[in-house]
């Protein structure tokens, strides 16, 4: 089936399509298109070659200036200046690789046929796997297949060091596939129950789109994906192959639930198209939390929803945990549930609960107006601590929606805090505010060893996500143990779907939509220094604190995100996700041989250093608490009972 078919909504789904040869035309031809299409191909080999070079070639210039006696140094100078490197060098960087992406999606949208450039690329991607399975069976090549985008472009603190020793399949795809496709009738395909009866549309993307490109595209159409994760960078890849969430999460569930249809290369080269109704259905609610472990996306088919331009964002200071959440849980379950609720604890006994609607612009209050995303504004989370700390009990404000959507991107969170101190300062945001934010994949690369011990021993980017209705002691527990601020809370529904994080007991679910049976959760996001490594220093022990909380996550039927460190054993992630569905779609699409486990590929080399066979664990029920079982391989930690017990 054609590209053109697809963009036009042509009837498709079932058709597995391994021989397509398509040639590619332009939407307006001519001298000038074909000289800027040549153009355009070298720029987009010359940004693969540079992203695919960037390590081998990087670590050779390193081997130079270490033999020259330069690089510690070097290294010495970046760790201990990190905000002025970042800012002569990381954010002029940052915006220039940002602007060659825009243009060159402006260009390839308005002059080509996106789809059947498509077309091509998928060929190619078949091509490639089907060169590496058969070089693994001839044992010519690695046995694994994972996608060639490099460790430190991704989301992640994780440099994904697995892909040295996988065969790189190259998925250069990063385009919108044409303009939104009206649905008409109600409750086709996916969607929560507020969207079921509403206006709705659909989009077909490429896997390496990402969240400011959507954005860009869709808001200014009145459009809007109804769940939009946050961060500009984040994939569609990325977010539907791990996990995506956000602030409307509460009302339709997680980034997955608003999928209409995949289009899947498989391990055995072949081309599908996975909807929850047709005969890949059972493949459907596997794809997410695998991790690029059971195929390959290709293309996805997005549910969009209308939007309006403005938010009006109301606050809600707590001054007592126990209000905070009882807030932030009221206008989770309530049947007249917000557009977006997000809480951001500020302390033990502060937060602020924010609740999120869209509203026309004749709405708009002028005097409430909040261009929060205009370069020179306050990061966001230190306009809402404000708020708090002035002592009202409520505010109310407009905020543009492309400004709400993307509102901690700026501040990355609060990490840009710790990266350039004075970042948020007036002179600074006057001045430097339009370059920011760093790109997160830049901060990674320039990262200097020193730095990443640092972070591995005392920070921690993690995000759990637990039922709702423990959220108190949740809160107080994760205080104890980590002690970090701001927390984002960001509640969504939970469905028992049957995928990787299926819920282990169905009786869990204590709610129903059209959908399915549900729960609802809470993603609790500690991204900071914790407090015992900034008071206690050597006394605090990152891999005992994180075993400790993953235990409780086990104890409370919660989970990781998987783009996070995870410290657990293998038995114990087995258990943290319910892998029933997921070993049977591996056999039956052809994944065994082709991809790795989830845990094999995700969790750090360091922490599978712990792992512990099942049979030891019953020896180990019978072991006095504070008994050391023995030393961690990569460090000098005693692995203790505690660690390894749930009751
Ligand atoms: N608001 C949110 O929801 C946020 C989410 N995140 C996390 O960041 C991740 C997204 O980061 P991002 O940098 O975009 O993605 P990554 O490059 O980190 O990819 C995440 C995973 O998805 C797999 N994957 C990506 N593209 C494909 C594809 N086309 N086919 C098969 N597998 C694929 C990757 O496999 P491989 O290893 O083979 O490349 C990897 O295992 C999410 O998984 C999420 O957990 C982070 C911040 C915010
Ligand atoms: C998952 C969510 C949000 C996550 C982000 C806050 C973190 C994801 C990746 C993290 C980072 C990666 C690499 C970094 C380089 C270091 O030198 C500094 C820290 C950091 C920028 C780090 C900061 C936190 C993340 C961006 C939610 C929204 C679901």
């Amino acid at each position: 089936m054609s590209g053109k078919a697809r963009m036009n909504g042509g009837a498709r789904g079932h058709a597995t399509t391994t021989t397509t040869t398509t040639t590619t035309t332009t939407r307006h031809g001519g001298a000038t298109s074909s000289v800027l299409y040549v153009a355009l191909q070298w720029v987009t080999v010359v940004l693969q070659v540079m992203t695919q070079i960037m390590i081998p070639l990087g670590s050779a210039v390193i081997d130079l200036l270490r033999v020259m006696g330069v690089w510690e140094v070097l290294t010495d100078v970046i760790t201990r200046y990190r905000a002025p490197f970042v800012v002569i060098f990381v954010l002029p960087l940052s915006l220039m690789f940002d602007c060659a992406m825009q243009i060159r999606s402006y260009i390839i949208f308005k002059l080509y046929s996106a789809p059947e450039l498509h077309e091509e690329r998928v060929l190619d991607v078949q091509r490639q796997v089907a060169l590496a399975v058969a070089n693994a069976k001839a044992g010519k090549g690695p046995k694994r297949l994972c996608t060639a985008r490099p460790g430190w472009l991704s989301i992640s603190m994780d440099y994904r060091t697995y892909k040295q020793s996988s065969a790189q399949i190259s998925i250069s795809m990063y385009d919108i596939l044409g303009e939104v496709q009206p649905i008409t009738g109600p409750g086709s395909g996916s969607g929560g129950q507020e969207t079921a009866s509403a206006m709705r549309g659909s989009i077909w993307v490429e896997p390496m789109v990402s969240m400011g490109q959507i954005s860009h595209f869709l808001n200014p159409r009145g459009w809007t994906l109804p769940i939009l994760p946050e961060m500009d960078d984040l994939t569609v890849g990325g977010l539907l192959m791990g996990v995506g969430i956000e602030t409307s999460c509460h009302k339709y569930g997680l980034f997955s639930e608003m999928v209409e249809e995949y289009e899947v290369v498989l391990g055995n080269s072949e081309r599908i198209f996975v909807r929850r109704d047709n005969e890949y259905a059972d493949l459907f609610h596997a794809l997410p939390w695998s991790y690029g472990t059971l195929g390959f996306l290709v293309s996805v088919k997005l549910i969009v929803v209308p939007c309006k331009p403005w938010v009006r964002l109301r606050y809600h200071p707590a001054r007592s945990l126990e209000k905070g959440v009882s807030k932030f849980r009221a206008l989770c379950d309530g049947a007249e549930k917000p557009d977006f609720v997000e809480s951001l604890a500020f302390s033990r006994d502060t937060m602020v609960v924010m609740e999120g609607d869209m509203v026309d612009e004749d709405q708009v209050v002028p005097g409430a107006r909040n261009e929060i995303g205009r370069f020179y504004m306050p990061w966001f989370y230190k306009h809402v601590e404000e708020i708090l700390e002035s002592g009202a009990d409520f505010a109310e404000e407009f905020v543009p929606i492309r400004d709400y959507y993307h509102r901690h991107t700026k501040s990355i969170f609060w990490e840009l805090e710790h990266i350039i101190p004075g970042g948020n300062h007036p002179f600074f945001r006057y001045l430097f505010g339009w370059l920011v934010p760093p790109k997160v994949s830049f901060l990674k690369l320039t990262q200097t060893e020193g730095m990443q011990s640092t972070y591995e021993s005392m920070h921690v980017a993690q995000d759990f996500l637990l039922p709702l209705k423990g959220l108190q002691a949740q809160l107080e527990f994760l205080d104890d143990k980590m002690g970090i601020y701001p927390i984002w809370l960001c509640p969504h529904k939970h469905y028992n779907s049957g995928g990787t994080a299926f819920l282990r007991d169905p009786v869990d679910c204590n709610a129903e939509d059209e959908i399915g049976q549900y729960e609802m959760y809470v993603d609790i996001g500690l991204y900071g220094f914790a407090r015992g490594a900034l008071e206690k220093k050597k006394d605090f022990n990152m891999k005992s604190v994180m075993r400790e909380v993953e235990n409780y996550l086990l104890r409370n039927h919660g989970f990781q995100m998987m783009y996070a460190d995870t410290y657990q054993s293998r038995e114990e992630f087995l258990q943290m996700f319910n892998h029933e569905h997921y070993f049977k779609m591996r056999e039956k699409y052809h994944a065994t041989e082709a991809f790795g486990l989830i845990y094999d590929k995700m969790a750090r080399k360091h922490t599978s250093a712990i792992e512990i066979q099942p049979s030891r664990l019953v020896q180990i029920q019978s072991i006095a608490p504070n008994d050391v079982l023995g030393r961690c391989i990569c460090c000098p930690n005693p692995v203790g009972l505690r660690q390894f017990t749930y009751s």
